[in-house]
């Protein structure tokens, strides 16, 4: 029988990483072989399945991530930037996939991966879902389709344990619109308003973000003209979308040639860009 590639969850005790360790556990394209949380985690030496309260899975949780990596054939990391860092480091010495769902990393902490995409496959979304994905693609098109008299705003809601805003969705979406307008982001971003702002800038993309209970993940792309209002919108009611996409990536990944790659080229869409 042929074996599945191998998959090491990082920040396995997370909403992600708890969510990708039942994935796997259901999978027959890919198996869990080892889990990593943070030295002194009170999971550190248990079982991840028994630590999770579910029938024992035969991984016990590290805080070694080079001993769990160096044994896989993918890592898929949804945890924090820093963090991210260091796995990608590990990831490309092992040669393995690395799936990137980890959001809030500055520009230069992203430059900071091409080393190890010299060597290994990363695939890096701020979001894994087919909806969001396609979702990109419309908001491109809408946005090349209409002018400046059309103001192009982005909402985002989340649950209240979410530390980056706008989320890495909202910043797809944005980048996407910016792309379709043939503006650079950076020069046109309006994040934050409070206080005596003054009217809009018109041709600015703004952000709005939405922090409450235990919302997954709703996404607003606004195009406001005088008289209407094109809304294109994405709602996740389930973490599963996003930890399917990743276990997608983590297979698509095997056997390619190492590079930084993105959910688009995952899902077959860049032709559509
Ligand atoms: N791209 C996508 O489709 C999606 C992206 N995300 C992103 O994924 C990230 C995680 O989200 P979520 O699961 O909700 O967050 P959680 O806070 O629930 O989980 C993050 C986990 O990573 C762990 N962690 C952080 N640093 C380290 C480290 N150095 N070593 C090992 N473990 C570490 C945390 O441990 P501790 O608690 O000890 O800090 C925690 O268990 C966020 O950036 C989020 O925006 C989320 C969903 C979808
Ligand atoms: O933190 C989350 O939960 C999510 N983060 C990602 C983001 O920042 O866009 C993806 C998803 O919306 C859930």
């Amino acid at each position: 029988m042929t074996q599945t590639p191998g998959i090491v969850i990082t920040g396995a005790s997370g909403r992600m990483g708890r969510m990708l360790i039942e994935l796997l556990a259901r999978s027959d394209q890919a198996h869990l072989v080892g889990a990593v949380e943070r030295a002194g985690h009170d999971w550190i030496g248990r079982d991840v399945g028994e630590a999770m309260g579910g029938a024992p899975t035969g991984v016990t949780v590290t805080d070694d991530p080079l001993e769990a990596i160096a044994k896989c054939q993918a890592v898929i990391d949804f945890t924090a930037p820093a963090a991210t860092l260091e796995f990608a480091a590990l990831a490309a010495q092992a040669r393995a996939v690395h799936v990137i769902g980890t959001t809030g990393m500055t520009d230069d902490q992203i430059a900071m991966l091409e080393p190890a995409a010299r060597h290994a496959v990363i695939v890096r979304a701020g979001n894994m879902s087919l909806g969001v994905n396609l979702l990109v693609l419309l908001t491109r098109r809408v946005a090349a389709a209409l002018d400046e008299d059309y103001d192009i705003e982005v909402i985002e809601a989340h649950h209240n344990q979410k530390v980056d805003a706008p989320s890495g969705t909202a910043l797809m979406l944005g980048e996407a619109a910016a792309d379709g307008r043939g503006v650079a982001l950076a020069d046109v971003r309006d994040s934050g308003r409070d206080g005596m702002t003054g009217a809009r800038t018109r041709g600015h993309i703004g952000f709005s973000a939405i922090r409450g209970g235990d919302i997954v993940g709703e996404h607003d792309v606004m195009f406001a003209a005088a008289g209407e209002r094109i809304v294109l919108r994405h709602v996740a009611s389930d973490r599963a979308v996003f930890g399917r996409g990743a276990i997608k990536a983590a297979l698509w990944g095997q056997g390619r040639r190492p590079g930084e790659y993105d959910m688009l080229d995952v899902l077959g869409l860049k032709d559509l860009a």
